[in-house]
């Protein structure tokens, strides 16, 4: 499971993501700059474009991004979409994108999720696999700038992009239905309501977080998308201090995170589903903050401190240590 999200706070643009799983492909923070060769399967490649920082795996010298945000502002996420996810075959007049390919495609020339959805408007998600060791991944995406969302989802009967009100993506069912379930969680309130049960029954507040007690704790992805949406919209943010936002970031993503043990995975019950790792992007900045299921310390990459104009990647290893403060 994942769970990413994006939002605003005064003129700072933030987005979020755990990437939820049982097993590493060897991930790490990537920089790609303007002059690095991005060659595609079947659409015109991009020698030169947008600067991207992600997470990605790189094989054969090509980043393999599961998230990223470009020198612009615009971040992307692939979410597992299992079941949902069909790519086709290519279609003669269409861009013909591989899903391995989408996100340097569009974080590489599209500045705004509006020109996002305009070089959406003729794409065809693709089947073609990166390498036989890579087959295609069921995702969808969430695309956010510094006002709006959309997520892109490839089923049977095509591409669908949807905008995204709440600026959250977990993984199945469907963003619509995902969308609509919130409905069922209006009346949770981060204050403490009043007895609406019966005027006839005499009902105690007799703790305090009564008005979110029915807010669903589950890791399941329905339960971590009304969770995200409902810390995201009433966490305390703050209009001026990066620290305090970024902060207050990590706190929401590890509210939708993963602990290890807790989540069995069918296939292999001697594995458990946990989050490997959360970044969070501030878009305005080209800044990336990460933690690690290993190490809680707030680790920071700044795009900006290598050379953007440049043609090859620069690529940092997550450092997973804990980093214990000895107070004595
Ligand atoms: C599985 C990851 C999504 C996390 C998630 O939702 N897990 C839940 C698993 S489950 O539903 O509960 O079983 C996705 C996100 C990005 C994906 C990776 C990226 O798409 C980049 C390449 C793409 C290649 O086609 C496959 C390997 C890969 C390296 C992908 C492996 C895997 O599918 C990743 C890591």
């Amino acid at each position: 499971m994942c769970t990413a999200l994006s939002f605003q706070v005064d003129n700072n643009h933030y987005f979020g993501r755990n990437l939820d799983l049982e097993l590493s492909y060897g991930q790490q923070v990537v920089i790609t700059p303007q002059n690095f060769s991005f060659k595609f399967r079947e659409v015109a490649n991009l020698d030169h474009h947008f600067a991207l920082i992600g997470v990605a795996s790189v094989v054969d010298n090509y980043p393999l991004y599961f998230d990223a945000a470009n020198d612009h502002g615009l971040a992307m996420g692939g979410l597992n979409y299992p079941d949902n996810a069909y790519y086709a075959d290519s279609i003669s007049g269409k861009d013909n994108v591989a899903s391995f390919e989408l996100i340097p495609w569009i974080l590489g020339q599209c500045a705004t999720v509006d020109e996002a959805k305009k070089l959406l408007a003729n794409i065809n998600i693709t089947n073609q696999q990166f390498s036989q060791q890579l087959p295609p991944s069921p995702l969808h995406w969430l695309i956010s700038d510094h006002s709006d969302s959309i997520v892109v989802e490839s089923d049977r009967d095509g591409v669908h992009v949807y905008d995204n009100p709440v600026g959250v993506l977990t993984n199945n069912p469907s963003f619509p239905k995902q969308l609509f379930n919130l409905n069922n969680y209006r009346t949770i309130s981060a204050a403490t309501l009043p007895n609406q049960f019966s005027a006839q029954v005499p009902l105690e507040d007799y703790s305090r977080g009564l008005g979110p007690r029915n807010l669903p704790g589950g890791m399941d992805s329905e339960s971590r998308f009304v969770r995200a949406a409902f810390n995201k919209y009433n966490a305390t943010w703050d209009q001026h201090d990066e620290v305090a936002n970024i902060t207050e970031l990590f706190h929401v993503m590890h509210s939708v995170e993963q602990q290890s043990g807790l989540d069995q995975v069918a296939t292999n019950p001697a594995k458990f589903e946990y989050t490997i790792y959360t970044v969070g992007y501030n878009l305005d900045k080209g800044l990336l903050y990460y933690t690690t299921y290993t190490n809680n310390q707030i680790n920071l990459v700044n795009m900006n401190k290598v050379n953007l104009q440049g043609n090859s990647l620069t690529a940092y290893p997550f450092v997973n240590d804990q980093a214990i403060n000895n107070v004595n």
